[in-house]
C-alpha cells in the first residue's frame, strides 16, 4: 500500500450496505479455547488481520495442528486438550495485545520455557497486573527486563489455580486471560478484581465464548469476582460474527454524510458492546433500526453529546470524528486507559482534530470536542489502526485529509480503504 491514502470527499449522502470482517476479539478467544478444547473445532467467519495471523503463527508454533481455508475465514483446529505440545518457544506478536495477554495465561499451563515479545510499542504496554495474578495462581512468569511490560517468561509447568486478585484498571484482557486459561488449570479458580473494572463488555465476550466451548465462569451482576471449575473445554463448531468496532466506521460514515448505512451480521442481540455505539449516534440525532441480523443507522443532522465511553472505547475515534461535523460540544468521559493502547489515544485523537480544524480539550481521562472550521491535512496515524480508519472519515466531508502509513488499518482490517470506497461509491448526489 501506498505510504498515504488521499480521501475522496462524497458527492452526496453514503447509501449501502456493508458486511465487516470477523471480530477479532472473538476470533482470537475462539482460536485460544480451541487450542485448550479435547478434539476438533471448526471456526467460520475467523478474520484474517495481523493481531489474529500473530495468535495462529504462535498456536501453530507450539504445535497445534490445523487447517485454514476459505481465505482464512475457516479454520479446523485440533485441540490438545489444555496442553500445550511444545515445551519451548520464542513467540512474537507485534502490538496485538490479545495475543500477548491470552497467550501468557494459556502457556503457563504447558511444561517448558517460553518467551513472548512485540514491536517496540508492545513493550510499553503494561502486563504486570496478569503477571502478578498468574503467579498469585501458582504460575511462574517474569517481564525480562523487570518493569511490567514485555518481553516476558513463562517457565510452565501446569497451573495449581485457586484464589488470586488482579488489577482491572489499565485493561480487562488481564482478566480476560486469566478466565480462558482457569478451566485447564489443576483446581478451580477465584478471581477478586482489586479496583475498577475497564472495558467490561470485553469480559463479557470471554464468558460467552468460553460457555460456547463449555466452560462456564460465573460473573455476578458486577464482575467483582469470577469463579471457573477446572472442567476443560470441548471442541465446537463456532461461528464469528463481522467485528463491531470495524462496523462502528461505516454506521459513522453515515452520520457523517447524512447517508443510510446497513451493517450486516450484526443485531442487536450481539455480544459484542461496541454495537453499543449507535447508541452515541442515536443521541446525536440520528435513526437507529435493528432487525435480528442487521443495524442500519440513518445520518441527520448532528448535536454534540456527552458520553462515558469506558465500555465502548475502541470507537473513541470512531466518535471523535463525528464530533467535527455536530452542533456544540462532544464530552468523552472515563477513558483514561486508552493511553496505554496503540498509541496514547487520548493525546493523537486530540492532536490530529486541531489538524483538521477541531478544537479540542484534553484531559488525564478523555477530552472534550468543539467544531471548528475544517481545513485538509496529512493526518498522522501513530501506528495505530484506529487512528486511520477513524480520521478517514473526516475526510468523506472535507477535502484534503491525507492519511500517513493507512497500511497500519492490516492490523485488525487490511481491506478497509477498499470496504470505505465501496460503500463511498454508494453516495448518491442529492436529488
Ligand atoms: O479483550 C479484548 O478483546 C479487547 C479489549 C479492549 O482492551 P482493554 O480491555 O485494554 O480496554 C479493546 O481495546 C481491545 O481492542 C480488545
Ligand atoms: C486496543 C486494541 O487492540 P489490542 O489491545 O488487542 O492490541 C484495538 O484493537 O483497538
Amino acid at each position: 500500500m501506498d505510504d498515504v491514502y488521499r480521501v475522496r470527499p462524497v458527492a452526496g449522502p453514503i447509501v449501502g450496505a456493508v458486511r465487516p470482517p470477523g471480530s477479532k476479539s472473538i476470533t482470537n478467544r475462539a482460536l485460544v479455547c480451541a487450542a485448550l478444547a479435547d478434539g476438533r473445532s471448526t471456526l467460520t467467519g475467523v478474520l484474517d488481520s495481523d493481531d489474529t495471523r500473530y495468535m495462529l503463527a504462535a498456536l501453530q508454533t507450539l504445535g497445534f495442528a490445523m487447517t485454514v481455508s476459505d481465505e482464512g475465514k475457516t479454520i479446523l483446529l485440533d485441540g490438545a486438550g489444555g496442553r500445550i505440545p511444545a515445551i519451548e518457544a520464542d513467540l512474537f506478536v507485534g502490538n496485538s495485545g490479545t495475543t500477548i495477554r491470552f497467550l501468557t495465561a494459556m502457556l503457563t499451563l504447558g511444561a517448558g520455557g517460553f518467551r513472548l515479545d512485540g514491536v517496540a510499542r508492545m513493550r510499553e504496554r503494561p502486563i504486570e497486573d496478569l503477571v502478578a495474578a498468574l503467579n498469585q495462581l501458582g504460575a511462574r512468569v517474569r517481564c525480562e527486563a523487570e518493569n511490567g511490560c514485555p518481553p516476558l517468561w513463562v517457565h510452565a509447568n501446569g497451573l495449581p489455580g485457586g484464589a488470586a486478585s488482579v488489577r482491572g484498571d489499565v485493561s480487562s484482557q488481564f482478566l480476560s486471560g486469566l478466565m480462558l486459561a482457569a478451566p485447564c488449570a489443576e483446581a478451580a479458580v477465584e478471581l477478586t478484581i482489586d479496583g475498577v473494572l475497564v472495558s467490561v463488555p470485553y469480559v463479557e465476550i470471554t464468558r460467552r465464548v468460553m460457555s460456547a466451548f463449555g466452560a462456564e465462569a460465573s460473573t455476578g451482576a458486577d464482575y467483582a469476582r469470577i469463579k471457573v471449575a477446572n472442567t476443560g473445554y470441548r471442541a465446537a463448531h463456532y461461528g464469528i460474527e463481522p467485528d463491531a468496532s470495524a462496523a462502528s466506521y461505516f454506521w459513522a460514515a453515515a452520520a457523517i454524510t447524512g447517508g443510510r448505512v446497513t451493517v450486516q451480521g450484526l443485531g442487536a442481540d450481539s455480544i459484542q458492546g461496541d454495537v453499543r455505539f449507535v447508541d452515541c449516534l442515536e443521541q446525536m440525532g440520528c435513526r437507529v433500526e435493528s432487525s435480528d441480523d442487521s443495524l442500519t443507522v440513518e445520518g441527520a443532522s448532528l448535536r454534540g453529546i456527552d458520553v462515558d465511553m469506558n465500555g465502548i472505547s475502541d470507537t473513541v475515534q470512531t466518535l471523535g470524528a463525528v464530533a467535527l461535523f455536530a452542533e456544540g460540544p462532544t464530552t468523552i468521559r472515563n477513558v483514561g486507559h486508552i493511553r496505554h493502547k496503540e498509541t496514547d489515544r487520548i493525546a493523537a485523537l486530540a492532536c490530529e482534530l486541531r489538524r483538521l480544524g477541531g478544537m479540542v480539550e484534553e484531559s488525564e481521562t478523555g477530552l472534550v470536542i468543539h467544531p471548528g472550521p475544517l481545513r485538509g491535512a496529512e493526518v498522522e496515524t501513530y501506528d495505530d489502526h484506529r487512528m486511520a480508519m477513524s480520521l478517514a472519515l473526516v475526510g468523506l466531508r472535507q477535502k484534503g485529509v491525507v492519511i500517513k502509513d493507512p497500511g497500519c488499518t492490516a492490523k485488525t482490517y487490511p481491506n478497509f480503504f477498499t470496504d470505505l470506497e465501496g460503500i463511498a461509491s454508494g453516495a448518491c448526489p442529492p436529488v
